[in-house]
């Protein structure tokens, strides 16, 4: 019924505090005010509508994203909202748009690797929105080899002009987000030519389309690439192909902080590694792990409740069935995903905590910590996103046939989130990166170089020392077990920051409580799924394997009663969620039930096509039979 909590008696089992949980997932007090105000503001407006995305044909689709950010960026200006509580909007109105790359991409480009002179020219047209920017880095041949890219950047020194050009089709650009129909400028990766040598990929701002027509200027052949994976989810974006044709632009839209090129065509390299010109995937490699903790418990939050919702078998004398959520399978599969939901907000944080490290210390040209910050962020981007992919598809199967539907609200979060573990770099790819940065270190092992920091654990890996093999040789021939030694190496990252976390002060009657049993969760569940690795290696007898997962079972007895209250303390409204059955209230049959007949399909009793398709073949049935 309506206004009935159906989950209330499960809110009455909560062993802490849910109002200072929620302080401890949002980060902070002051984080949580920003995001009740903001994501009540994007509820409350029916502009902001998002149930029919599933049902609108692509066109339509898209012109409702374009006219929803547009509406969002009026009420970021009326209400004079701040950068942080702009990017809180944008992320309530939860819709992938062009703004994604304008603000998360071709923004922070600018910022990292343009000189003050290039930011002080491009960031005020930018952040006022009077120029739109997308990230046009890969191309239809290459996205992973970044090195392998095609598209020149000839210097001219007549005209101290650089002609952008795509020699093959191959080179055409090819996924950006934003490029497709809307971006007027790009940020674009190309080989810079100077004298015929070529320089490698630097980054030039390029001017796309008129910003009096729209239409894309000479030598600029631009469009969408077509239909994506699932209805609605990422087809709100316009991912775009991008082709030069000589396209000129002055010398000073090569962004320069990291490498110049003079006037006389003299190109100099600051002394700063070359790779700081990836920069900006570093930054957004470490937003998305942040992004997949939001991601995975929004699915968590779905399967949790209707798994207290669902009951099925296990009546006794006519009682009520059981709880799904009380059958030892659906915890051994739900609730290791309610702890990597908390585990990877954490690592986020920290993560977020190291990104700036490193910008601090690049200011003072300390790079030191650079290759610790790109195996990290390389890393756990790649583990939070698989985990978070498959997350999203278990807590579909957790709510059986009704996870199906649309109106589940879980069909399309995968759909959305799964481009996630290729996007900003394909997983396996960036985990070679890390098992690269892991077995370099193993080769400085005994030469005097203590590894530190989250590498620090491998000082004491003495055997190692004797073996002094030849990394280089078999990197290539064990480059499958060394991705799953890179995904150890993030795993711990993610087991020793939760650990970390629990030793701060944390407020709250019984939250630390609840957060130890989850950081146990998530590293028994992972001790129990990799036993054969610790078994195999001695790291543990059967009879330690044995208690470790007693205590996973035990674990699950204690989360059990605080599961609900565990997933409010995410704080997701409704609107936001967009799911029946992860309802606050749980009135889920109700609510399936009125929305099937909102059906388009539901609209007339005799569907269209019946009299054309249907009836022909009853009648002939009706013939054959009487024959
Ligand atoms: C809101 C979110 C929306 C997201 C939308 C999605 C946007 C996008 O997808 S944008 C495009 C993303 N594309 C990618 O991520 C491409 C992935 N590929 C790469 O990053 C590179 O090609 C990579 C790292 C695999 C190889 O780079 P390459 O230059 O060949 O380097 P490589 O030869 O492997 O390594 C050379 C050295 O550089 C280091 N290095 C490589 N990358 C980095 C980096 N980013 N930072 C610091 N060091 C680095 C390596 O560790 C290595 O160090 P060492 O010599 O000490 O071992
Ligand atoms: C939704 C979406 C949005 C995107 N937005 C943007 C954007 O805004 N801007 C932009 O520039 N790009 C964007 N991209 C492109 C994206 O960054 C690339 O697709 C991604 O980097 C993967 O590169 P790839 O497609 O070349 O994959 P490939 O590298 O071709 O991967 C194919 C297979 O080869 C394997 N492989 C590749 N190299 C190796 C190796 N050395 N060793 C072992 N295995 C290997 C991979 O693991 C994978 O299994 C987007 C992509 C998607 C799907």
């Amino acid at each position: 019924m309506e206004g009935v909590d159906h989950l209330a008696d499960e809110r009455k089992k909560a062993e802490f505090n849910v109002e200072a949980m929620k302080i401890v997932w949002a980060g902070s007090q002051h984080n949580l005010e920003v995001s009740n105000r903001i994501s009540k503001l994007v509820a409350d407006d029916p502009a902001f509508r998002k149930d029919d995305r599933t049902m609108l044909p692509r066109k339509e689709l898209f012109k409702n994203t374009l006219r929803k950010a547009a509406y969002a960026w009026k009420r970021i200006n009326e209400l004079r909202l701040s950068e942080e509580e702009a990017s809180k909007l944008r992320f309530y109105v939860d819709e992938t748009a062009y703004t994604d790359l304008h603000w998360g991409m071709f923004i922070p480009a600018i910022k990292g690797q343009g000189t003050d002179e290039q930011q002080r020219k491009w960031l005020p047209l930018a952040y006022k929105m009077q120029i739109i920017g997308c990230y046009a880095q890969t191309e239809l041949g290459h996205g992973s080899n970044v090195q392998g890219l095609e598209t020149t950047a000839t210097f001219d020194p007549h005209t101290d002009e650089f002609v952008i050009h795509s020699p093959t089709l191959t080179s055409s650009k090819w996924w950006p987000g934003g490029l497709g129909k809307v971006s007027t400028h790009a940020v674009t990766y190309a080989r810079l030519i100077i004298d015929g040598k070529d320089h490698g990929v630097h980054g030039f701002i390029v001017q796309l389309r008129s910003l009096e027509d729209h239409r894309p200027l000479p030598g600029i052949t631009v469009g969408d690439i077509g239909m994506k994976f699932g209805n609605g989810a990422y087809n709100t974006m316009d991912n775009g192909v991008l082709r030069f044709d000589h396209v000129r632009i002055p010398r000073n839209q090569m962004l320069m902080k990291v490498s110049q090129v003079t006037r006389e065509g003299k190109y100099k390299q600051s002394d700063v590694p070359r790779q700081l010109v990836y920069g900006t995937m570093v930054y957004v490699r470490q937003r998305i792990v942040a992004d997949a903790s939001c991601y995975l418990s929004r699915a968590v939050c779905i399967a949790t409740r209707y798994s207290a919702v669902r009951r099925q078998f296990g009546s006794q004398n006519g009682g009520p069935e059981t709880q799904v959520i009380d059958y030892k399978t659906q915890q051994s599969r739900l609730f290791p995903l309610l702890a990597s939901a908390y585990a990877f907000r954490f690592v986020g944080e920290w993560l977020e905590w190291l990104y700036t490290d490193v910008m601090q210390r690049l200011q003072a040209n300390d790079f030191s910590t650079l290759p610790e910050a790109h195996a990290c962020t390389a890393g756990l981007k790649s583990l939070t996103t698989s985990v978070t992919a498959d997350g999203i598809e278990e807590c579909r199967k957790l709510c059986g046939g009704h996870g199906y539907l649309c109106t589940s609200g879980l069909p399309e979060l995968f759909a959305v989130y799964v481009p996630a573990c290729t996007y900003e770099g394909d997983n396996i790819v960036l985990l070679l990166q890390v098992a690269r940065f892991l077995m370099k270190t193993v080769s400085q092992i005994g030469t005097g170089k203590q590894p530190v920091g989250t590498i620090a654990y491998m000082g004491r890996i003495e055997h190692l020392m004797q073996c002094r093999c030849n990394v280089q040789r078999g990197f290539a021939e064990l480059s499958a077990d060394l991705v799953e030694a890179a995904v150890a190496h993030c795993q711990l990252i993610v087991v020793s920051k939760f650990i970390e976390k629990l030793q701060q002060d944390i407020p709250g009657e019984g939250v630390k409580q609840q957060l130890e049993a989850l950081c146990g969760i998530y590293y028994l569940s992972l001790l129990h799924k990799h036993q054969g690795d610790f078994l195999a290696t001695s790291y543990l007898t059967p009879k330690q394997s044995a208690l470790a997962n007693d205590q996973l079972r035990a674990l699950y007895s204690k989360v059990r009663p605080n599961a609900i209250a565990l997933v409010d303390a995410f704080n997701y409204s409704d609107h936001f969620l967009s799911s029946i059955l992860g309802r606050y209230d749980g009135n889920v049959y109700p609510k399936l039930y009125e929305a099937a007949w909102k059906d388009p399909l539901n609209e007339s009793v005799v569907p269209d096509g019946y009299h054309e398709y249907v009836r022909p073949l009853l009648k002939q049935q009706l013939h054959t039979a009487r024959l």
